[in-house]
């Protein structure tokens, strides 16, 4: 599966910055965020992530496509990214599980790509100055008309995405079955669609759960119709402060005292519901090897990442909530920022919710975090 004959890309960041190279996927002209992702596997996972709607993904590993792409390994039904930049994309893919080569894929999505960069010179870039936005074409060859365009496109900040990503309907994805003939599933998750990936509702079949996704608008009434143990909201993109609808949601379903469980954007949700604010970053995390410390247990988990916004809540301290008392569980080792959130009863101490702001359910790994769907049900067990 060679490589398809590739004509001249141009990239242009926001600030003037501008980078040639080759086109690499589709042909045509993109808009989105810069970002990096430090992830060395796992490339069709990362594609596939709702997440990453609206960002132009640049990977700093300089060869990506070796194993080319399978069936088996997306996170969603297409791919999100709005464009995606390589230095080197594989030539050739080798793999008993490839189906076809990351190039045919990006173009049979149209999703628009670069490659032939300095991708580390970008990179660098971006860590000095910022995510910004950028433009990648394959048919505009002047940098100057390039980033007017890049000027007048849509920006991160203050964007709610969350409806141009979720399921439409509500769907069921039943708990994967124990062998007992007898035995339902243990518990009945309301599972929010904000950009779920599919490993999300899968880590908790395996363990019994029966997860109902429901749409990013679902209401309390339709929470309340799963007669859920718990409520989870998953990952997605957008800014954390656009959102509104669904803070208001989660904030009627702790009132109604029903277990909550968040990941990442499920994380800033949670933590706006507590009263906490949210800022964005200067370039995010993501990857898949960032050291977290649970700072109950103090160890730390190698840890994946996708997040560019996080929650300002104060570390080493109590909070109290109309809900109850809220601390920070989880931090960083790289930068300090806020990881996770634990919610607890004011007077009996038991946990009534807890979120993470990365990834227990990250395929393709690591899987140190995985415990925490363990913890999930341990909750909705009333055991913690
Ligand atoms: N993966 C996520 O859920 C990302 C959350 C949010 N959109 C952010 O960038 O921080």
């Amino acid at each position: 599966m060679p490589l398809h004959a590739h004509k001249e890309a141009l990239l242009v960041l926001e600030d003037g910055r501008s980078f040639r190279g080759e086109s690499f996927g589709a042909e045509g002209e993109t808009f989105g965020e810069a970002v990096f992702s430090t992830g060395m596997t796992g490339y069709q996972e990362t594609l596939t992530d709702p997440s990453y709607h609206q960002q132009v993904v640049i990977m700093t590993a300089p060869h990506v496509g070796n194993t080319g792409v399978n069936d088996d390994d997306p996170e969603s039904k297409k791919i999100w990214v709005a464009g995606y930049v390589v230095r080197d994309p594989a030539r050739v893919s080798s793999s008993w599980r490839a189906e076809r080569s990351l190039d045919d894929e990006l173009r049979a999505q149209s999703v628009v790509g670069i490659s032939g960069i300095d991708t580390r010179a970008l990179t660098r870039h971006l860590r000095e100055r910022g995510a910004m936005r950028v433009g990648i074409s394959t048919v505009e060859t002047d940098p100057e008309v390039l980033l007017k365009k890049v000027l007048a496109s849509a920006e991160m900040s203050g964007a709610n995405l969350s409806d141009a990503v979720s399921t439409q309907e509500t769907y069921v994805v039943p708990a994967v079955s124990t062998g007992s003939t007898t035995e339902g599933p243990r518990f009945r998750v309301a599972a929010l669609d904000l950009g779920i990936k599919e490993m999300t509702p899968q880590r908790m079949a395996e363990r019994g759960v029966e997860v109902h996704v429901l749409p990013a608008t679902a209401t309390l009434e339709d929470v309340l119709a799963v007669n859920p143990d718990g409520l989870f909201y998953s990952n997605g993109p957008g800014d954390p402060a656009a959102t509104t609808a669904q803070v208001e949601l989660l904030r009627s379903a702790l009132a109604e005292g029903i277990p909550y469980f968040g990941i990442c954007f499920g994380n800033q949700l949670f933590g706006r519901a507590l009263g906490f604010g949210t800022y964005k970053l200067k370039y995010g995390h993501r990857g898949i090897n960032q050291p977290v410390m649970d700072l109950t247990t103090r160890k730390v988990e190698v840890t994946a990442h996708n997040h560019g916004f996080a929650v300002d809540a104060p570390v080493g301290e109590e909070t109290k909530t109309e809900f109850g008392i809220a601390t920070v569980s989880h931090v960083n080792l790289n930068d300090d920022c806020v990881e996770g959130l634990e919610l607890k009863d004011a007077e009996t101490g038991k946990l009534k919710g807890f979120s993470v702001q990365y990834h227990p359910e990250a395929a393709a790994g690591p899987h140190d975090a995985a415990y925490l769907f363990d913890r999930f049900i341990s909750l909705m067990a009333k055991e913690v």
